[in-house]
């Protein structure tokens, strides 16, 4: 699915967790002149009223009542290990006509936690994904543009209808997004081989050199090289954290593998095997570079 139409004005937008997706979620919509008010509901009055004096949502409330009264489209957007709790608050207040997606890192908790408190709206309940992102968190950090050119994945219910599915897709698209669709299960099984993995790498990283007795000399002397390879080991480890245990066994099967790569290059170093090496360098170097310039064209 790539050719969506212009959906109509939102005229209530509630956000749960106004941070870099969240807050950037209503920014572009607010740029595409999508949206009525933009009502912020989350876990941290202090956070909501930094939002609300930047300008991303135009009121907050901590009570899921309130924030649902006549909401059209609700935006789930906390770390997914909030999900449980947040759809069994929300479901005694949601109305037979407001759409829900989210941003999830990870789709098969996220739905589970659909099917186990919202059974009765999961036609309108459309789940998805941004790939799009930093390692900066907060309102602070959204901007309006975050989505452009990048792809969310939807990862539909069998319960959804379909025109829900389109204005869905319709709104992401007016954030500037690219649609695609998955099922949940190849969508967590993909981000644990691109996404989770790499994270779980560059923390393991730095957190292994920060804990060495002479950290501080091996931090001096690291360079650009370093700071790109563990640039996501600033990201926000809450939702890290939540990511890595809700995809824990797809994150696993991934970790193994990559032992197993790790493994095969021990061996060649303790052979001494550079042609070996180098080969394997060049067919590394090949395929990022093919990647690099189809993801990121200059
Ligand atoms: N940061 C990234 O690059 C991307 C993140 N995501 C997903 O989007 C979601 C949000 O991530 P960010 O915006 O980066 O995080 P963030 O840390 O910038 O914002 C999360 C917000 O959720 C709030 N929150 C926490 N618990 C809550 C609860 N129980 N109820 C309501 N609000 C609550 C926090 O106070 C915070 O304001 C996560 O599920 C993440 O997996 C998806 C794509 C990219
Ligand atoms: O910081 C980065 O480059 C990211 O990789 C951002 C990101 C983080 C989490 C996602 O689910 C999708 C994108």
């Amino acid at each position: 699915m790539t050719q969506v139409e212009r959906p109509a004005v939102i005229g209530r937008l509630v956000v749960c967790g106004v941070g870099l997706i969240g807050g950037s979620f209503a920014l572009a919509l607010r740029r595409a002149g999508l949206v009525g008010e933009v009502i912020g509901i989350g876990r941290s009055e202090a956070s909501l009223q930094r939002a609300q004096a930047l300008g991303v949502i135009d009121g907050y409330t901590m009570a899921w009542a309130e924030a649902l009264k006549g909401a059209d489209f609700v935006l789930l957007a906390m770390p997914v290990g909030q999900a449980d709790a947040v759809a069994a608050r929300m479901a005694p207040h949601l109305e037979a006509h407001t759409l829900v997606t989210d941003a999830g890192s990870t789709k098969r908790d996220m739905i589970e936690a659909f099917y186990a408190h919202l059974g009765d709206h999961l036609d309108r309940v459309v789940p998805a994904h941004p790939i799009a992102g930093a390692e900066r968190s907060g309102a602070d950090a959204a901007f309006a543009e975050l989505f452009d050119d990048r792809k969310v994945v939807l990862t539909p219910l069998a319960e959804n209808t379909p025109a829900a599915i389109e204005r869905v897709a319709a709104v992401w698209a007016a954030c500037g997004a690219q649609i695609r669709r998955m099922s949940p299960q190849e969508h967590d099984r993909v981000f644990a081989a691109v996404s989770h993995l790499p994270h779980l790498l560059a923390f393991g990283l730095v957190h292994d050199l920060a804990g060495r007795a002479n950290s501080e000399e091996l931090f001096s002397y690291a360079a650009s090289g370093f700071r790109d390879f563990t640039r996501i080991a600033g990201s926000h480890p809450e939702m890290w954290r939540d990511i890595c245990l809700a995809n824990r066994h797809a994150l696993l099967a991934e970790l193994d593998q990559y032992l197993g790569e790790l493994a095969y290059l021990r061996a060649l170093l303790i052979g001494n095997d550079g042609p070996a090496l180098e080969a394997l360098f060049a067919e590394a170097r090949e395929a990022r570079n093919r990647w690099a310039d189809k993801a990121f064209p200059s």
